[in-house]
């Protein structure tokens, strides 16, 4: 009997697969819904005007097809500061497989933690605690509601991308794990990696998605706690409303594009290993197909779940106040089709890691009811992603 056409290996890829086939230099990005790798670079898109980037990347899109390119997508990432060069291009080649949420993922072995790595916390902990009191008394004084202040933490280690990427992967097969070469610094390898939880949007045809979280408790070993910090967390008052901003920014940003936007009548709650979070997973039906899913979440970025409100005073606090460039993180990353058609993550649990370094990020929404040494606190929960996935969770011990 002949095989059929879907049985003759010409079945999609599993996430797994292309996971294992990830080289360094390539680049991933896998959601729950499909994983792409690509290998190599037809086009880099120039720097230019961030009000004119969306345009100049379907215009990118579009060459490719004219030279040739069969079914060529653009991936990337952009900066927090889209003023800044975003890294957007048209692979070499690309091969498309499920999503990982699709298929079980095999658990990874554990590596032995290291002892002694040496570590550099961007602001100090105890001047993060400061940053964050001088947010509050900020919002006592009125004009400002949220504020997202971040920290990094730079560790001397040699990551393997390639075993960093599986782990994150099978750690959490719900979200949206990533690796992007960079363009070389100082002539080493720079890899954007990441294992973001949250959608900033996504399109298939006319349907567009965006899954905002914000409203944040770091989860517990211990199943009964676990449970009762989820519980607690549904019900703050403080962190629904540091919710609701953000919900209602992605409907003001969805509405002029959208015939109609659904907007869940509450929160709901979604897990990663180290977090829990409120969520708001907001459909919308697109007027205009032309516009790109590109387009679309650079209309949302940033949102007040990575800035804050109103976005002009919280971005002009973060400049002043935070001390390091976010650099990639809280930017957005991920791919778009020449049909408009995409998905893009928001750039957090990411690091940018380099041939012996790695730098972390991590930031916390601050509103009125906010606590220092509690936003300190998440913001170390939040690193645990990937300095587990890496092994080097003990760097925690000098700087949570
Ligand atoms: C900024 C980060 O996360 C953002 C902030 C959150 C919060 O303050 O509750 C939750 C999810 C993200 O939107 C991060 O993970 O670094």
């Amino acid at each position: 009997m002949q095989p059929s056409q879907h049985d003759s290996g010409l079945t999609t890829p599993k996430a797994n697969d292309l996971l294992r086939l990830y080289p360094n230099g390539g680049s991933l990005f896998t959601s729950p819904r499909r994983t792409v790798l690509t290998l190599g670079r037809h086009a880099t898109l120039a720097h230019g005007p961030a009000d004119t980037l969306a345009q100049r990347a379907a215009q990118l899109l579009r060459q490719a097809q004219a030279e040739g390119l069969v079914q060529p997508i653009l991936l990337g990432a952009v900066p927090f500061n889209a003023q800044a060069p975003a890294h957007l291009f048209i692979p070499e080649s690309t091969v498309q497989g499920r999503g990982a949420g699709e298929t079980a993922l095999p658990t990874q072995a554990e590596s032995k933690s290291l002892r002694d790595i040496s570590s550099e916390a961007l602001p100090h902990p105890d001047r993060y605690r400061d940053n964050v009191a001088q947010a509050l008394s900020q919002i006592g004084e009125g004009g400002l509601d949220k504020v997202v202040l971040s920290r990094s933490i730079k560790v001397d280690a040699n990551i393997a991308v390639p075993t960093l990427l599986q782990r994150l992967a099978n750690r959490n097969p719900s979200g949206y794990t990533f690796a992007i070469d960079l363009p070389d610094a100082d002539g080493e390898r720079r890899t954007l990696v990441g294992a973001s939880p949250e959608l900033l949007l996504s399109r298939r045809g006319r349907q567009v998605v965006s899954h905002p979280l914000a409203g944040s408790i770091p989860r517990s070993s211990d199943p009964l706690e676990d449970a009762r910090r989820a519980e607690q967390l549904f019900g703050s008052a403080k962190d629904r409303h540091e919710h609701q901003l953000v919900v209602d920014a992605v409907v003001a940003a969805l509405g002029p594009y959208c015939n109609a936007v659904h907007v869940p009548s509450g929160p709901s709650l979604v897990s990663t290993p180290s977090m829990w979070h409120l969520a708001t997973e907001i459909r919308g039906d697109l007027a205009d197909g032309e516009c790109s899913a590109l387009e679309l979440a650079l209309a949302l970025h940033p949102t007040p779940a990575v800035c804050g409100h109103p976005t002009a005073a919280a971005r002009s606090f973060i400049e002043t106040v935070e001390g390091f460039d976010r650099g990639f993180f809280t930017g957005l990353v991920g791919w778009c089709d020449a049909s408009g058609d995409g998905e893009w993550a928001v750039t957090i649990r990411c690091a940018e890691v380099g041939e012996h370094t790695a730098t972390l990020y991590a930031g916390a929404g601050i509103v009125a009811g906010s606590e220092p040494h509690l936003e300190l606190a998440e913001t170390s929960a939040k690193l645990r992603t990937m300095l587990s996935a890496m092994a080097l969770e003990s760097v925690l011990e000098g700087a949570a």
